[in-house]
């Protein structure tokens, strides 16, 4: 397939220079590590590259648009890649290019360039400013980064936060300045150096914190800022993909990649769904995604350019075959070889998946590692497939588990799903450590749970004072831009937090519940707080949650004991008890109905949000007449716009945030 066809990303790469590689011994086995053909002769339209040495009987392949090899330039890659583009730009259509791949493998060089070579982004901007002076074009620039899925504006000396609002499809970069460029140079002086400037929040500088970073190039319609937009070019540096288990030692660090590792997941997610035409496309699930969401649907062009280190890398090759997944909307291993001989790559990458795969794993996904699938391009198992894509992190969705078990069976087993696992693996033990720390309220945003703050925070469960929630207002928006001197508008950063005074307690009131609709949360938080109270005074000596729904007790569902969401007055509670495990610690019990309960609350709260009448959202902590307004306009796009808890980004609240809601819900109950 050749730019600019019908699938909406091309998926290409480019493996990098022979620079960076030292001793002659080294490029020879560099040399022989990747290799690209085609797979059907010259006809191919598509590459497989291959990993492994050459006299290896077997090798992974991956198949992409197309890859360039070392010795093809930034000025190759931008003639025919981008520049096409960058047509379609001036046309009134939205472009990305985004660079993606394992830590140093190139990505940096591809989009800012070195002195000796330019840029994908400078050569884009040379061509698009010539083309705006002759059809008589404002250009402007906004950069931005993005940390621990915050984001940043880059051309601001103090580098506010960018907040972003998405209202009926479209999306609001709130804070980001934009600034309108007419040379080369004025550019080079504000990317280049606003990119590598070290007026970084306090935070990142402490932290060093990776981040993605972009560059959007907006055209207008006319010469000034008055003028409608015509289109815009978004330029992406991913951080690098790290396999965050070799770091695990290393609190920060693994939080981290955790951090980058799932937005290049999200991204990837997103490119599947797009590729693929699914109906829903993931966008809310990171900030990189929900940023670029009106560039990447509907007929906007992507190119995902995968940059591959030249040298044996573990990380290249999960970033390929990543890159191959997102190519085709499924993904495609194309077997080199039958022979079983012994290859280079196939033992260390066994090794690697299999030590990211703790003990526990089940046996199916132990099985996949060694198995290798090929699947056919059917609608049904690249529906299955997304959907397991999509379901990944999002655990507060557990009351559709069950619905969809059956098509996730069916999703492709091989190396793409131990990357997930990994994910899946990291967010399971950081939601293990939050546990710990968050005992009540916590489950459905383990990474989220975890940002530096988060942990030092002190955690009351169940307390009953009164926590002030900041809550984010626009306070002012002026847009100043002084065209012939551009120079950084600080007054373009319309974005500060208030503290909103919340000390009227007029939530923990019972609200009687309406028949036709939800029953407001603090009646389903009485519930709740009710079967805990219970557990709590009868101290049992033994619940353990029933292996099976069907086991019963006097004709009553055993599960029930433990399901706060059914809870049956009409049966004593000590009596359903005696159906559980003799051996059962009571702190094994407790603890197993607190997790349920927690489970069970973040549901209702959801559920409630996505239900509720706007004077009952309004009851809610934190929800003012804004945000409740908001969320209305929310369901107005979409029936359910959240499903678990990190979707409330979307309404400005923090996973913190959330937490202290909820908890004062709860604690209010237990007065
Ligand atoms: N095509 C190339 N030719 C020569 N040198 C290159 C090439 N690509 C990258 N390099 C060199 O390799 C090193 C790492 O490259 P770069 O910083 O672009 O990687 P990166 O993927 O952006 O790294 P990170 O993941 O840390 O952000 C740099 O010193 C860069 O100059």
């Amino acid at each position: 397939m050749g730019p600019n066809q019908v699938r909406k990303a091309r998926v290409i790469a480019k493996i990098k220079g022979f620079k960076d590689l030292e001793p002659e011994s080294a490029n020879a086995a560099s040399r022989n590590w990747i290799s690209v053909h085609k797979p059907k002769g010259d006809d191919s339209e598509t590459v497989a590259v291959s990993f492994g040495d050459q006299s290896a009987s077997r090798k992974e392949s991956y198949e992409l648009d197309y890859c360039y090899d070392r010795n093809e330039g930034n000025a190759l890659i931008f003639s025919r890649e981008v520049k096409p583009l960058i047509e379609d730009v001036f046309i009134g259509h939205n472009a990305t290019v985004i660079a993606y791949g394992a830590r140093g493998s190139g990505k940096t060089f591809l989009i800012q360039g070195s002195e000796e070579e330019p840029g994908l982004a400078l050569l884009a901007m040379t061509e698009i400013l010539s083309v705006g002076e002759e059809t008589g074009k404002l250009i402007t620039i906004s950069c931005y980064e993005i940390s621990r899925d915050h984001a940043y504006d880059v051309l601001d000396p103090e580098r506010h936060e960018v907040l972003v609002w998405e209202a009926r499809g479209k999306v609001q970069l709130k804070g980001l300045s934009q600034i309108p460029v007419k040379s080369i140079q004025e550019f080079q002086k504000l990317y280049l150096s606003g990119l590598n400037s070290h007026k970084q929040p306090q935070k990142i500088v402490e932290n060093h914190y990776r981040s993605h970073k972009g560059l959007i190039i907006h055209v207008f319609r006319g010469n000034n800022l008055d003028a409608l937009p015509l289109g815009k070019m978004n330029f992406v540096d991913l951080a690098g993909y790290e396999d965050s288990r070799r770091r695990s030692a290393d609190g920060a660090n693994f939080l981290e990649n955790n951090k980058i590792n799932k937005s290049i997941y999200a991204l990837q997610k997103v490119v599947y769904a797009l590729n693929a035409n699914e109906s829903h496309v993931p966008y809310r699930e990171s900030m990189l995604t929900r940023m670029l969401r009106d560039s990447l649907g509907g007929t906007n062009k992507i190119l995902m350019v995968t940059c591959l280190n030249s040298s044996f890398c573990q990380d290249s090759l999960c970033m390929a075959n990543l890159a191959s997944r997102s190519c085709k909307g499924t993904n495609r291993i194309i077997p080199n070889s039958t022979k079983k001989t012994k290859s280079m790559v196939r033992p260390m990458m066994l090794s690697s998946c299999k030590s990211r795969i703790p003990g526990s794993v089940s046996a199916p996904v132990a099985k996949q590692i060694g198995t290798r699938v090929q699947f056919p391009d059917s609608k049904a198992n690249v529906k299955a497939s997304a959907i397991k894509g999509r379901k990944l992190f999002d655990e507060a969705c557990q009351s559709t588990k069950s619905k969809k078990a059956s098509q996730e069976k069916s999703f492709s087993l091989e190396i793409v799903s131990t990357i997930e696992n990994t994910i899946q693996e990291e967010e399971k033990n950081v939601s293990g450590i939050s546990e710990a720390i968050i005992p009540l309220v916590e489950e459905s945003s383990p990474l989220q749970a975890f940002s530096a703050e988060e942990i030092d925070m002190p955690v009351k469960a169940f307390s009953t004072e009164e926590t002030k929630m900041p809550e984010k207002v626009v306070v002012t928006h002026e847009d100043n831009h002084d065209e012939a001197t551009p120079t950084i508008n600080s007054n373009a950063k319309v974005l500060y937090f208030v503290e909103a005074d919340q000390t009227k307690d007029k939530e923990n009131n019972f609200f009687p519940v309406n028949e036709n609709e939800s029953p407001p949360i603090s009646a389903r938080l009485h519930e709740l707080s009710n079967n805990l109270k219970l557990l709590y005074s009868s101290t049992p000596s033994c619940v353990q949650t029933p292996p099976k729904t069907d086991v019963s007790f006097d004709g009553q569902v055993s599960t029930q004991i433990l399901e706060p969401k059914t809870p049956e007055p009409s049966m004593p509670f000590n009596d359903k008890l005696q159906t559980a495990d003799v051996n059962c610690t009571p702190w094994k019990a407790f603890s197993a109905c607190s997790s349920k309960m927690k489970n069970s609350l973040v549901d209702e709260y959801i559920r409630f949000l996505n239900t509720a009448s706007k004077e009952d959202l309004k009851r809610l902590k934190g929800i003012g007449e804004k945000r409740a307004t908001y969320i209305l306009e929310l369901r107005e796009e979409s029936p359910e716009p959240f499903k678990n808890l990190d979707d409330l980004k979307e309404i400005g609240l923090s996973a913190k945030q959330i937490k202290g809601m909820m908890r004062k819900e709860i604690g209010g109950l237990f007065n």
